[in-house]
């Protein structure tokens, strides 16, 4: 009902402002947008599930997260593909890892300053509910 719809309303705006402000962080410049194919053809060969933040904000406007643990679950896919294909000792694997887990580490702290725990709880009971 109404009431549901306003803590919904009020988590998508949460995501966005989380999302706006780390695709303004120059370190995650390379996380903003999907990879392109063209530029890095064998990434679908090794990357099962892409993600990145603009495919965040458009899950955000398709009213796909009801919760943040939801929303957390695509966003850590950003980081842990990053890792995944780039395991090496080669230097740009070591600068796009480092990347990557500066991006983790920046949501979690986030989320953990931000997000009011009660909020969150009754996200998933919505979730719940439904
Ligand atoms: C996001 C990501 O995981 C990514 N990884 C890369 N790794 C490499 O280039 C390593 C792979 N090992 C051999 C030496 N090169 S480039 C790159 C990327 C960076 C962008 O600025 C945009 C974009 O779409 C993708």
């Amino acid at each position: 009902e109404e009431q549901e719809e306003d803590v919904l309303r009020e988590l998508r705006l949460f995501l966005r402002n989380v999302i706006e402000r780390l695709s303004l962080d120059r370190r995650f410049k390379a996380f903003t947008k999907p990879v392109d194919i063209e530029e890095v053809p064998d990434y679908m060969t090794v990357i099962r599930r892409p993600m990145d933040l603009s495919t965040l904000l458009t899950n955000i406007d398709e009213q796909r997260y009801v919760t943040v643990g939801e929303f957390m679950n695509d966003a850590d896919l950003i980081w842990q593909n990053a890792l995944e294909y780039n395991p090496d000792s080669d230097p740009m694997d070591r600068h796009i890892r480092h990347r990557a887990c500066a991006l983790k580490d920046t949501v979690r702290a986030m989320i953990r300053d931000e997000l009011d725990e009660d909020f969150e709880r009754v996200c998933e009971d919505v979730r719940e509910s439904r």
